[in-house]
């Protein structure tokens, strides 16, 4: 039976130095409570780093047959791999850029080829224990070339990525010099998620930008395979929380703080070490509170806990002295013998006291300046069983999107913060229930297991599409069933369009000239069968590639026909009234003087506006608002609008290929007929077909055809074999 693979970087245990041995202590995270009931069931496994490094082979063996028993696997990094693996390529170029922190970008060819090597290690270390057909779900940003490294080995595999930090504009992304290599490898998968929509757009749009693939919809059209990409806000163990916060343990850790603090107001922050967190920040606006309210003096104190995290990387290292230094300034300044303003911790804190400080926190003050998600603002939430406490939230956490019902400030607007606290400090015990009630509940109905849920399903439904597209491929048994059917035939004819189904796509139309080898198999058809060139081309342009072919070609979706023998002229198909031009193409001309790089082709039945060398973005822009414009306009003058590859084209709405096709076929018998095409185009042409003809659509879209190829190579293969 298939099984299900869980892949992050950090395993969820984590591994001690003690006496000489090894200890693990299992963490207790939302993440491992969540995907609990995954891989701790049947032959399902967690494959990741334990976290230290051990060299010992005697030592790994033991701690291999350990974590066996945990359904855990490790995958050792040395120390080479820890600095510029971990704590170089992703946590100094990947987690600054990721955050919008460029200036602690660092572009270090060594630490990249690290980060590919441990890539590779991961993957070695699935490829032992995965079977073909395995789920394998890939964990976040230290992982990103894991999906397609899979993906090489187990074309089969079903692959999911989720990624927990944010994912930046394309502008940020375009700076790391090994952008592509990275978006080629999430893309991989079968399915990517991440946070929040803004995420999940960005994400699109750099790929769309940076490998070219195009998406719609959630979408992204991969060569053989389509990808989906979607937000998942990842929740909390919600009753874990709820159900600590009134367990006896933490009660009496609360009552025993208390009778130490008083009647004091506090206000809780809590933060892995990260410049990303927003800290002294935080701090700068605490210290301009106190300044502004000599009134809250002795009354309020901030409890501040900063785990310790990464504390080898440059950057953390300077935080770490410049938070010590802040804190120190506030409580020397302002300290009196009976209120220290910051209790600050430099460590972590087990669940039952990380509980305690949930309940006692009139305010939670989580003021990142950037953040993935953000679970400790959750956690607060949850923990608040007496339905009072204030939650004052930055902008910029993933979790913001979801907790609306929070005070919402922008973290780098200080007085904006300092304000914040204040109405936290003074607001109402019913606003306070109002708020804390609704948060409760988005909290509580989106927590971890339904996360993972959903994730799940979703991950079913993208592999459930794949196969529907790819039901319908031309396997080897249906192009011996094609050929076969051809050598038998009689009066064969074929109709095959251009761009997109014999050549690939180019910047210039004008560059995709046929090549000697499709020169070679359109020959080689014509001596056999009736070969028909199907294509939106202008007649010129057609005519002047195959001179002297013995072909029929249709040109402009079927306005123009030119058949086969050697005397015959372009005839007009179909009766072109082009009064309607005039107004349109004014209206075009309006958005190409708005739109550097957009350009109008005139044909024969349509007008068409080309934006493929338009600022990606705006091309898309203007075309939604000329589309729009146009709509209006072809209603009056009985016309249609198509949008294309890049294009967007008016027309009459009875000329097309299928018609156009038809009428060629009139009054005639076949005993074989194929048509190919890669577009909304053909699909007339698909339509027009007879029952027994072949049809078939190039790429994996959605069609009419009654099956789907891969691309040009492919369908040049077909042919080829029909000369054969
Ligand atoms: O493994 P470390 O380098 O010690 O770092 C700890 C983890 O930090 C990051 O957490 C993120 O995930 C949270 C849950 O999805 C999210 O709420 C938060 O906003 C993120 O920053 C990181 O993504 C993990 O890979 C690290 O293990
Ligand atoms: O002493 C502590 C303080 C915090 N946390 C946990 O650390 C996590 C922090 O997650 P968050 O998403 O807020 O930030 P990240 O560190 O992932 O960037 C939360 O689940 C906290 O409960 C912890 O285990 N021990
Ligand atoms: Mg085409």
């Amino acid at each position: 039976m298939a099984k299900t693979i869980i892949v992050s970087n950090r395993l969820p245990i984590s591994l001690r130095h003690r006496n000489g041995r090894f200890e693990f202590k299992p963490s207790a995270g939302g993440l491992a409570t969540g995907l609990g009931s995954i891989y701790k069931s049947g032959e399902n496994i967690w494959i990741g780093w334990p976290g230290n490094t051990v060299e010992d082979p005697e030592q790994r063996a033991e701690i291999i047959l350990e974590l066996h028993d945990l359904k855990m696997a490790p995958v050792f990094l040395s120390k080479e791999d820890v600095e510029q693996f971990y704590e170089g390529f992703s946590n100094e170029t990947l987690w600054p850029a990721f955050h919008y922190f460029t200036q602690y970008m660092v572009y270090n060819p060594e630490h990249w080829e690290a980060y590919v090597r441990v890539n590779q290690k991961f993957c070695d270390a699935i490829l032992k224990k995965a079977d073909p057909d395995d789920t394998i779900w890939v964990h976040d940003y230290q992982l990103l070339l894991l999906p397609q490294m899979l993906r090489e080995v187990l074309p089969d595999a079903t692959i999911a990525f989720f990624q927990h930090i944010p994912f930046p504009s394309y502008e940020i992304i375009r700076m790391i010099p090994w952008r592509k290599q990275l978006l080629e490898g999430v893309c991989g998968a079968d399915l990517i998620g991440f946070h929040t929509y803004d995420d999940m757009r960005h994400f699109l749009s750099a790929v769309g930008r940076i490998t070219g693939l195009s998406s719609e919809s959630g979408y992204i059209q991969a060569e053989n395979r389509i990808i989906n990409v979607d937000s998942f806000p990842m929740g909390i163990d919600y009753d874990k929380f709820a159900k600590q916060a009134k367990s006896k343990k933490t009660q009496n850790i609360v009552r025993e703080f208390r009778n130490q603090i008083l009647d004091q107001k506090l206000i809780l922050t809590i933060d892995r070490l990260d410049y990303s967190k927003g800290i002294p920040q935080r701090l700068h606006a605490f210290n301009q509170l106190l300044a502004e309210h000599k009134e809250l003096h002795g009354k309020v104190s901030m409890i501040m806990i900063v785990v310790p995290s990464r504390d080898k990387v440059q950057s953390y290292k300077e935080l770490k002295e410049e938070i010590d230094l802040l804190v120190g300034r506030i409580n020397s300044d302002y300290s009196t013998l009976n209120w220290v303003p910051v209790h600050y911790f430099y460590r972590s804190f087990p669940f039952e006291e990380l509980s305690a400080f949930y309940n006692l926190a009139d305010i939670a003050l989580v003021t990142p300046l950037r953040d993935g998600m953000n679970l400790v603002c959750k956690e607060y939430v949850a923990s608040r069983t007496n339905q009072n406490g204030v939650l004052i939230l930055s902008e910029m956490a993933g979790a913001s999107k979801e907790l609306q019902d929070a005070i919402l400030v922008n973290p780098n607007d200080q007085q904006g913060v300092v304000d914040a606290i204040y109405q936290a400090l003074t607001m109402k015990p019913a606003e306070q229930k109002d708020r804390i009630t609704s948060l409760q509940s988005t909290v509580k109905k989106y927590d971890i297991f339904q996360w993972v849920k959903v994730f799940m399903d979703r991950i079913e439904h993208v592999k459930e599409k794949q196969a529907e597209l790819t039901s319908k491929d031309v396997d080897t048994k249906v192009i011996n069933e094609i050929d076969k059917a051809f050598k038998k035939a009689e009066r064969p004819i074929l109709f095959l369009d251009y761009d997109g189904t014999l050549t690939g796509f180019v910047a210039n139309p004008q560059d995709a000239k046929p090549d000697a080898e499709l020169k070679a198999i359109i020959k080689g058809l014509s001596q056999k069968a009736e070969v028909v060139l199907i294509s939106g081309r202008d007649k010129d342009t057609l005519g002047t590639w195959f001179k002297g072919f013995q072909i029929d070609m249709i040109a402009e979706h079927g306005v123009w026909v030119k058949r086969k023998s050697n005397r015959a002229e372009w005839e007009l198909y179909a009766d072109v009234d082009d009064s309607w031009k005039e107004d349109i193409r004014n209206v075009m001309e309006y958005y190409v003087l708005r739109t550097p790089g957009a350009f109008i082709e005139e044909k024969h039945h349509s007008l068409v506006w080309h934006y493929r060398k338009v600022e990606s973005g705006l091309g898309d822009l203007r075309m939604r608002e000329l589309f729009s414009h146009l709509k209006y306009m072809a209603r009056g003058h009985n016309l249609q609008v198509l949008e294309g590859n890049m294009v967007l084209e008016i027309k009459r709405p009875d000329i097309n290929k299928g018609r156009a096709a038809t009428a060629l076929m009139k009054g005639q018998e076949f005993d074989f007929i194929l048509a190919i095409g890669d577009d909304w185009t053909d699909e007339d042409t698909f339509k027009a077909m007879p029952k027994n003809a072949y049809t078939i659509r190039v790429g994996y879209a959605y069609t009419q055809a009654n099956y789907n190829i891969k691309s040009f190579r492919q369908v040049r293969n077909l042919l080829g074999k029909l000369i054969q």
